[in-house]
């Protein structure tokens, strides 16, 4: 089996709810997504899929949708405090925590026809969740 990789940087804010400790507190972290592509072959260019075309469909919707932005689930208590203040931030119906994250990036991609067999979010150098279906 080939696979690819593509990787993506960002950096956000969030909190976790029904949590106990200091990821309840909002707070920020660096994140790194890895996208992988498997397939046994490889098209007539050598490729199991063009970096440049996983990153317009990976890298550019997850800057757009998650770098330099406060991640919220959608029932937060302090969202209406934040409108309130004329913040911006994003709301997910999960959690937004490292798996769920990793979820959400790899459906839409499937979602957009990528063939993508795993994405990995490192929520640090050392805490990572991944979702694969290989
Ligand atoms: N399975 C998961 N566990 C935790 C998640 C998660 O998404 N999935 N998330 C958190 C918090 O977001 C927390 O901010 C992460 O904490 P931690 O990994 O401890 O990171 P630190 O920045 O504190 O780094 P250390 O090097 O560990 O001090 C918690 N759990
Ligand atoms: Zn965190």
């Amino acid at each position: 089996m080939f696979r690819v990789t593509e990787e993506v940087r960002f950096c956000y804010g969030h909190r976790l709810l029904d949590y106990e400790g200091p990821c309840a507190r909002i707070h920020g972290h660096n994140a790194r997504v890895e996208i992988e592509l498997s397939s046994p072959t490889l098209d007539r260019k050598g490729f199991v899929a063009d970096f440049f075309d996983i990153e317009k469909a990976g890298k550019d919707w997850i800057l757009a949708q998650f770098d330099h932005r406060l991640i919220l689930r959608e029932d937060d208590p302090v969202i209406p405090f934040l409108k309130q203040a004329g913040e911006a931030f994003v709301t997910l119906p999960v959690n937004p925590s490292a798996e769920n994250f990793a979820k959400l990036i790899f459906d839409h991609l499937r979602g957009h026809g990528v063939p993508v067999t795993a994405v990995s979010f490192y929520e640090t150098d050392t805490a990572v969740a991944t979702y694969d279906e290989r």
